[in-house]
């Protein structure tokens, strides 16, 4: 595998042979011919930075840059829009040239208006002569006059990869581009292409109408469409009858290689295709050899299918996916809700170690046990180990919709993607922590005085901690501010708040019957962990904590 690998980055991306390029000022260049322009790119690549090639300016800051050359879909779930949207989930800036309008929905094509030939000239013209793209992807190119602008336009105006979808039947059967583009395609733009990605019925459509059926077809079909010219081709298996996997064929001119990814039942599947080849040219743009583009525009592919698969927009059969899941899964994110602070469970690393257990095994324990909320509090562990256990025990947090909190720690935070972090006062500022967490997490603060539980509203902080209500020696040197302490804070403060400190069995009912509406709950460190069976004692609190809010009532 390796030396297919190896034989797949040296041949697969470019063909001119390298020269020796122009360099103006370290690490940007300017360019005078296209053999140049090509290799500064290969050598960027190798290098893992770009030049810009129009651009002599040091202090400017590159960006990953695809043009798209596509149709409008009105729908918005294929065409320009897919490509604007999988571009910006991939981090990569993304111009477009439009070829047609077209009246599309989740039922079907109901119009389409080409856009007149020397229009998308200008359009190219205006792109290309004043921001030159990494990589030109093109989708539905409606008229031979449409492709033969666009060959004249990238011979004028090389780019570092081409990337052709070559889009010809929508998924509910509508022709977006007949027949008679299939000479130029083969004749001019194909010989052009970095990669061509065709689907089942445009690897048929380019090869004369033979059927494709099978993967062994797949292959040769592969293999002769290589033979008309692109450096590499993707023969895509979406609709590859009775597949349980969705499986591509890609072909290098000496390798093949099977890009499988379990098939996502939905109907949600409109766009893939340009939405895959957008990916494959984002990454292209990035730096990325064609091999591993392809890997991660699949991988890409296969995420956003399975986020949307229940996602319901349009009536009709043919749903759109949602392409800026990372977005969304941050707003769709549970929000903070004061009923989590009722159980709050903190680790402790010496109780951890005095006891032989793991942090992640504390936490199962504390969650079986119908902990509401966990804290990670381990003063005494490396970094690395912390955060390898931030993210095991997120985990199991996420299966049980626990929030899991870190303690001091917002690097930790931050690298795990814990739901939010407590801090002290002695830490960094809260109003500094949220805006290093953004408005999402969740942050409480520690508070012992009306002031300072009034200063963490103002900062932004979602709940806060107050104690020690009885003394307690996991900390040191902690002042006791009694029940009475306790009482003011809450009284005073703004945000909910949980009651921390010497607390467990035997107090927990005191406490929640202080009668002040917002202490939420208890948070205790000792009373679970420094016991033999956390699960039992997790679980005797709760049903202490249970009973006193039923005689507060
Ligand atoms: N149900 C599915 N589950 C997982 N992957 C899928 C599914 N359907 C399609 N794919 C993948 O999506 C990518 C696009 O393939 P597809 O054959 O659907 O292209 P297409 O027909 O050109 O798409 P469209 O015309 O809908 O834009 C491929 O990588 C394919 O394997
Ligand atoms: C505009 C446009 N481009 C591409 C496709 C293929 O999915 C489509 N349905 N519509
Ligand atoms: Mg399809």
């Amino acid at each position: 595998m390796a030396h297919l690998c190896s034989q797949v980055l040296s041949t697969s991306f470019f063909t001119p042979k390298p020269q020796i390029p122009v360099l103006l000022s370290p690490g940007v260049a300017c360019v005078k011919s296209f053999h140049q322009y090509r290799f500064l790119h290969i050598k960027a690549m190798q290098d893992g930075k770009f030049a810009t090639p129009t651009s002599c300016d040091e202090s400017k800051v590159r960006v990953p840059h695809v043009l798209t050359v596509a149709g409008s879909d009105s729908g918005a779930g294929a065409g320009i829009q897919a490509d604007i949207k999988a571009c910006a989930a991939r981090g990569v800036y993304c111009s477009t040239v439009i070829t047609a309008v077209t009246a599309q929905n989740t039922v079907g094509v109901q119009g389409v208006n080409i856009v007149p030939e020397d229009f998308v000239a200008e359009q190219l013209r205006s792109v290309l002569s004043d921001m030159p793209p990494n990589v030109v992807k093109t989708g539905m190119l409606p008229s031979t006059g449409i492709v033969k602008t666009l060959c004249q336009s990238l011979k004028e105006f090389p780019v570092q990869a081409l990337v052709v979808d070559p889009v010809m039947v929508s998924t509910s059967g509508h022709t977006l581009a007949g027949p008679s583009i299939l000479d130029s395609f083969r004749e001019e733009l194909l010989p052009m292409a970095d990669i061509v990605t065709p689907n089942l019925k445009e690897a048929s459509a380019l090869l004369g109408g033979v059927p494709l059926e099978t993967i062994a077809d797949m292959r040769s079909a592969a293999k002769a469409i290589h033979d008309i010219g692109p450096r590499n081709v993707l023969v895509k298996g979406g609709d590859l009858p009775a597949s349980l996997d969705a499986v591509d064929v890609f072909y290098d001119g000496n390798d093949f290689y099977e890009f499988r990814s379990s098939r996502i039942m939905t109907p949600n599947t409109h766009g893939t295709g340009c939405t895959l080849a957008s990916s494959v040219a984002a990454e292209l743009a990035k730096g990325s050899q064609m091999l591993s583009a392809v890997k991660v525009a699949k991988r890409y592919v296969e995420a956003v299918l399975s986020y949307s698969k229940n996602i319901a927009i349009g009536g009709g059969c043919q749903g759109p996916m949602d392409h800026l899941l990372k977005l969304k899964s941050n707003v769709q994110r549970r929000r903070f809700d004061p009923c989590d602070l009722f159980l709050y469970a903190v680790t402790d690393s010496r109780m951890n170690k005095k006891w032989g257990r793991s942090i992640v095994d504390a936490v199962k324990a504390a969650i079986e046990g119908g902990a509401s909320i966990i804290q990670l509090r381990e003063k005494e562990v490396e970094t690395g180990d912390f955060l390898e256990a931030a993210k095991a025990c997120l985990k199991i947090c996420r299966v049980h919709g626990v929030p899991l909190l870190i303690n001091d720690r917002i690097d930790v935070a931050l690298a795990s993607d814990a739901d939010g972090v407590h801090i002290g006062q002695s830490d960094m500022p809260a109003h500094v922590a949220r805006a290093l967490l953004g408005s999402d997490k969740i942050i409480g603060v520690s508070c012992k005085t009306p002031e300072h539980a009034q200063q963490a509203w103002i900062d932004g902080a979602d709940y806060i901690g107050s104690g020690g209500v009885y003394p307690t020696n996991t900390k040191e040197n902690n002042k006791t501010i009694g029940l009475d302490g306790l009482k003011t804070v809450c009284v005073s403060s703004k945000l909910p708040v949980v009651a921390i400190g010497g607390i467990g069995m035997s107090n927990a009912q005191a406490v929640m019957q202080l009668g002040v509406p917002n202490l939420k709950g208890v948070a205790v460190v000792s009373a679970l962990f420094d016991r033999e069976c956390v699960m039992t004692e997790t679980r005797k609190l709760l049903e202490v904590l249970k009973e006193s809010t039923k005689i507060a009532k």
